[in-house]
């Protein structure tokens, strides 16, 4: 049963869709552009699901001009998106490929054109190869490869994009990177694991100073987070809850916000977790304008001792609404992860920078595709966002994940989260029945 209300956002939220380089760009190598780490991992076999790789993808590095019209189409007020690292440093540092920087510029100028607010995100996990060479993220010297690419991107384009983020999701490069092994650059290491993500952190704070130096506009950094609940009253399942807690949503908030790492962090990873310098946390308290929360699902945890950290694994909920990537559709967790953040962090200006699902979409017919159940996750989901506002969370506006079907990972193309289906042997895109939902979301700034 929906609820019927209609509800209103603040004057300014701010609306938006995304998407991430790799994913929906394509011409990987084009025009003296370095291969990424991604770009490696795809072609490695078995790496992705379907045998994908981000060879092609959306052809949006071709297609752009086209996709900003869908944009304009949909009313967007602006499109939250990342800029491939080894296209503007072929080698990851030094050398400028002038070629990779034009290709942001025209994006800009037609979102510019457009009226759309660029929302630019410097790093969305492809690392230049040649940096992963040299020991990418677990090498303490890539917080400065990260401040110098950061610091020419803000010299270059800064006079064009409002909105920066520094990183998407340290959480993920170590959870699918550096533990499980999943994602370039399929590394499963607990040594590796607490430095990568220190070090990301560092990157995040030496690429906002780099910006506070020479940077225009608001910078950000967008981490994802899921509300854990525990599958029974009993003290082990309440414990996995409060690791699975401290592993996911509060490593990194407490790093940035507080200076510190959870305790629980230290006691799972045992004699893997390193000595952090003073020095370096200190440095990881650098402040920023707004947190950008990447919102999908909750999960409900349980004591695995034999799993890796945290040492827990998830249950299905009996009776529950589940998307293709097997994540419950729980919106009340939206405002309940918000309310946590406002509490915890001292309420910060937040945009929900990705929600959005999954759904087996139909092939377009007559230039429509259903997708009612996308249309329905956005309106729960939306009327979360509303009601943490309501309790007077500081949300300044939303991102809907994904702008257009593209390169879901480890899992390829079957994975579709798009307000616009990509039929990728044709490249035509077309609107679904979430994007019209969407726009008219959008004109009436609410339900
Ligand atoms: O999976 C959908 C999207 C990705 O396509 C985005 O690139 C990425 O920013 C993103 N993050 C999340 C939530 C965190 C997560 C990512 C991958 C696997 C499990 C959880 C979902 N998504």
């Amino acid at each position: 049963m929906t609820d019927s209300s209609s509800i209103r956002f603040p004057d300014g939220f701010l609306w938006g869709a995304a998407t991430s380089a790799y994913q929906v760009e394509g011409s990987p190598l084009a025009d003296g552009a370095g291969p990424s780490n991604w770009h490696h991992f795809s072609h490695q076999p078995d790496a992705i699901a379907d045998g994908g790789t981000g060879d092609v993808a959306c052809d949006h590095y071709r297609r752009y001009e086209e996709d900003v019209a869908l944009m304009r189409q949909l009313g967007l007020q602006a499109y939250r998106f990342s800029v491939s690292w080894s296209r503007i440093l072929p080698e990851g540092r030094g050398r400028i490929n002038p070629a990779g920087l034009d290709f942001y510029r025209r994006l800009l100028d037609r979102l510019l054109e457009a009226g759309i607010q660029p929302c630019a995100t410097l790093f969305h996990w492809d690392l230049p190869q040649a940096l992963q060479e040299q020991g990418g993220w677990a090498n303490r010297d890539s917080a400065n490869w990260f401040a110098d690419y950061a610091h020419i991107l803000f010299r270059e384009l800064g006079d064009k994009v409002p909105l920066w983020a520094t990183l998407n999701e340290p959480w993920v490069v170590v959870n699918d990177g550096y533990m499980h092994g999943v994602h370039a650059p399929g590394h499963r290491s607990l040594d590796e694991a607490p430095w990568v993500a220190h070090n990301l952190l560092r990157a995040h704070a030496l690429g906002v100073q780099a910006f506070r130096a020479d940077g225009q506009g608001q910078i950000g950094l967008v981490v994802n987070l899921e509300p854990k609940y525990a599958a029974s009253v009993g003290p082990d399942d309440a414990a996995a809850m409060s690791r699975a807690h401290a592993y996911m949503n509060r490593w990194f908030l407490d790093g940035v916000m507080l200076g510190s790492y959870p305790d629980e962090l230290a006691e799972m990873f045992g004699q893997h977790w390193p000595r952090f310098d003073l020095a370096d946390m200190a440095l990881l308290l650098e402040p920023f304008d707004f947190l950008g929360i990447n919102y999908y699902t909750r999960s409900v945890n349980r004591d695995a001792p034999q799993n890796p950290p945290p040492h827990a694994e998830s249950v299905r909920q009996e009776g529950a609404e589940y998307t293709e990537m097997g994540w419950e559709v729980f919106p009340e967790g939206l405002t309940r992860t918000l309310q946590w953040v406002k509490q915890r962090y001292g309420d910060p200006p937040i945009y929900i920078t990705e929600n959005g699902a999954a759904f087996a979409d139909p092939p377009a017919h007559n230039g429509r595709v259903a997708d009612p159940r996308r249309v329905e996750y956005l309106r729960g989901h939306l009327r979360a966002a509303h009601e943490a506002i309501r309790l007077g969370v500081n949300l300044k506006g939303y991102f809907a994940w994904s702008l257009l079907d593209n390169f879901e990972w480890s899992l390829g193309y079957a994975k579709t989260f798009g307000l616009v289906q990509v039929d990728f042997s044709s490249q035509r895109r077309t609107i679904k029945d979430s994007g019209y939902f969407y726009r008219d979301v959008i004109a009436r700034n609410g339900l």
